[in-house]
């Protein structure tokens, strides 16, 4: 029986939320330290953990079959290939940044500047469309001291806190765009492999919903049960049950992790009482 080859990177920040998120799948690894590879016990799955630079590659060369990768390497490297799925961590920008003295209006102000970068295509796609030429110095790492060293006038690099651009005195002056974890495949995949990423897919699913949601339970005075079922839309309606206290009922829904506090503060100015928020492990609509 064929097995769906994963690539995760070796090391990294990708390393272990990937993982995470494969065991959240239920699939268990045999992880041995220092393993390059290793095989599933319960998924006819194979790891490899692979350089986050090399991966597209393999991708093309059917090495692997699919892979966790940050967006930016995938625009970088691998604009051929798919995005399959969103995965919702190890979110961060690719931005412009100049010395934070420097005057900067807009991208014609780097005409005939350096731009020192680890993402050289990115940079020539971005000034490209913007009907403009970048003068690129390819760096692998540390990109942020260049422009203090004298190397190059502005980057583009990885932000994420903004914290490594305000130690060396840069400021962001452009988002390029927003990445975050994504889940590719090889250009074309065999009928049996497709069938055990469909699997694969409908797990994740369910694991990245129930992640960004919330069940909520309450109570709620019967006179005020419609206008508090009306902020809990809930994946078809909220559950209503009587509760043993006459006039009362408990509401049972779920709600988007990011509109909790909100929805919240109406349904206590609504007279909900006693309102508990629990995670939810998978969801399947
Ligand atoms: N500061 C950050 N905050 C959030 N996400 C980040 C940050 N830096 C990088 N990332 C994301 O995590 C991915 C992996 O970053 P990491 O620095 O671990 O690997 P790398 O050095 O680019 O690759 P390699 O596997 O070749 O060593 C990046 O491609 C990016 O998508
Ligand atoms: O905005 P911040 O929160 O400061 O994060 C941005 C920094 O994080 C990444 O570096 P990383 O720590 O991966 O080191 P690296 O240069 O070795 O890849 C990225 O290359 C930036 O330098
Ligand atoms: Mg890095």
């Amino acid at each position: 029986m064929s097995k769906l080859k994963i690539a995760v990177q070796k090391s990294g920040r990708l390393n272990e939320e990937s993982l995470e998120l494969l065991n959240n799948c239920g699939i268990s690894i045999d992880n041995g330290k220092d393993q390059l590879k290793a095989e599933a016990r319960n998924f006819p799955m194979e790891v490899l953990y692979l350089r986050n630079g090399d991966i597209p590659q393999y991708l093309r060369d059917g090495v692997v079959d699919i892979a966790i990768l940050g967006e930016n390497t995938l625009i970088e490297k691998g604009n051929d290939l798919p995005i399959v799925e969103r995965l919702g961590f190890s979110k961060c920008k690719v931005s412009i940044a100049v010395p934070k003295n420097a005057e900067y209006n807009s991208i014609e102000d780097l005409r005939g500047k350096k731009i020192a970068t680890s993402y050289p295509n990115t940079v020539n796609q971005y000034f490209e469309k913007k009907g403009e030429k970048a003068d690129i110095h390819v760096i692998n790492g540390s990109v942020e001291i260049a422009p203090n060293i004298g190397l190059s006038h502005a980057i583009v690099d990885i932000v994420s806190s903004g914290s490594t651009l305000f130690k060396n005195n840069l400021k962001e002056v452009e988002v390029l765009f927003k990445s975050e974890a994504v889940l590719t495949s090889a250009p074309e995949l065999t009928e049996d492999k497709q069938a055990i990423l469909n699997k694969l897919l409908f797990r994740m699913k369910a694991v990245l919903k129930g992640k960004n949601s919330k069940y909520v339970l309450l109570n709620a005075p019967n006179d005020k049960l419609d206008k508090i079922v009306s902020l809990l839309p809930g994946m078809k309606s909220p559950t209503v049950l009587p509760l043993a206290q006459e006039g009362w009922s408990s509401v049972h829904s779920v709600i988007n992790k990011n509109d909790f506090w909100e929805v919240i503060d109406e349904l206590k100015a609504n007279g909900a009482e006693g309102i508990l928020v629990c995670p939810i492990e998978k969801m399947v609509l």
